[in-house]
């Protein structure tokens, strides 16, 4: 059995980064917002489209000396005007910020967003928000990028906009690989695949969700495998299967073999999100759990036994810990 070798830096998701200024206001702004660069936009999932962006945005809150800063929308604006339409989101606001600032943002503006918001104009958001709020010197987006009332406003008005206040706009070109465009959706559509290595490719961090650790049936540590089952997951969750990962607990970072679906070897048909962590004693229960998404090791289903069942679950082990252990050999 390989060693298990335990992370020590600190946690990236229990740690704030001091250098980060993360605000979820609709009212003024401190001092570290104002007078920089900004970028606008959603920002799910943090990709590596959105990695390119941010490098530009470095530069230029470089160039005027003043904060990079992102601008975000906690809902997403479809959320509340076309709720059907809503994907589940690929990150929480925190994490985003987390992600960002790991880029080198070091303000991230995460807007309450409201009917008075949604009622601006392109104009009017640009005025409002760009100039009187950030004061902003310069701007960084993409060429799809859409703003305003019913999203009237594009880039050759901004452009416009921008040059009547004296802010430079850098039009950055969108990152593709394979003959696509890297964008959220592409990485939404490779998690619903079950795809998480493929997503984890695209992403700026492999995919990650949180929950907090609630009691299942109390079979796991019976069968010599106990797994914390999370509850309260509020983004996008891989489909049914076996996945190899991390799970980052108060208590630090351990590699996770996560099972996502029913328990069929028992009966049960409930969906559950659970992760065995090896190595891992002791009580999470109540506890935050966060789990990245490295690899997926196969599907959930039934087994004719319990030895059987257990027999694999060991086997799922040793594929879980060669995979944390190839991972951390990379991030060294
Ligand atoms: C890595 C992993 C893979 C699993 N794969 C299966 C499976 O293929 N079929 C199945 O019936 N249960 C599977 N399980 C679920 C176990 O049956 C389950 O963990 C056990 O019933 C404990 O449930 P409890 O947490 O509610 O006590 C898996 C669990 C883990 C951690
Ligand atoms: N190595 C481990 N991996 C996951 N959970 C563990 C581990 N060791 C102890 N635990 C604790 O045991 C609980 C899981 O035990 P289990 O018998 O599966 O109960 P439940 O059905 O309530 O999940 C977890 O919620 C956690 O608090």
């Amino acid at each position: 059995m390989p060693a298990i070798r335990l992370a020590t830096q600190p946690l990236a998701c229990f740690h704030k980064d001091p250098a980060l200024h993360l605000v979820r206001t609709s009212g003024p702004l401190p001092a570290e917002f104002l007078g920089g660069a900004v970028a606008v936009g959603n920002f799910d999932g943090v990709h590596r489209g959105h990695a390119r962006l941010v490098e530009r945005l470095l530069t230029r809150a470089r160039e005027v000396s003043g904060p990079a800063v992102v601008l975000t929308f906690d809902p997403h604006p479809v959320r509340i005007l076309r709720p059907e339409l809503a994907p589940p989101p690929l990150t929480w606001s925190e994490r985003k910020a987390e992600l960002l600032s790991e880029l080198g943002v070091t303000a991230v503006w995460s807007y309450p967003t409201d009917e008075a918001l949604l009622r601006l104009t392109a104009e009017e958001f640009f005025q409002q928000i760009i100039v009187q709020s950030l004061r902003a010197k310069g701007m960084v987006e993409g060429p799809n990028f859409r703003f305003g009332q019913q999203r009237r406003g594009d880039v050759a008005l901004l452009q416009g906009l921008c040059a009547s206040q004296g802010l430079k706009l850098d039009v950055v070109e969108p990152l593709a690989t394979a003959g696509d465009l890297v964008s959220s959706s592409r990485v939404r559509d490779l998690i619903r695949q079950g795809d998480v290595a493929a997503a984890r490719q695209l992403l700026t961090r492999p995919y990650r969700l949180r929950g907090l650790v609630t009691h299942g049936a109390q079979r796991g540590s019976k069968i010599g495998f106990p797994t914390a089952n999370l509850a309260g997951i509020d983004t996008l969750v891989p489909p049914i299967g076996v996945y190899a990962g991390r799970a980052f607990t108060p208590q630090g970072i351990w590699p996770a073999a996560i099972n996502i679906g029913p328990n069929p070897t028992f009966g049960e048909d409930a969906f559950k999100f659970e992760a065995h962590l090896p190595g891992f004693s002791g009580s999470l229960y109540g506890q935050p759990l966060e789990i990245e998404f490295l690899a997926r090791v196969r599907d959930t289903r039934p087994f004719a036994s319990v030895a059987e069942l257990t027999q694999q679950l060991a086997a799922d082990v040793q594929t879980v810990l060669k995979t944390y252990e190839q991972d951390t050999a990379e991030d060294a």
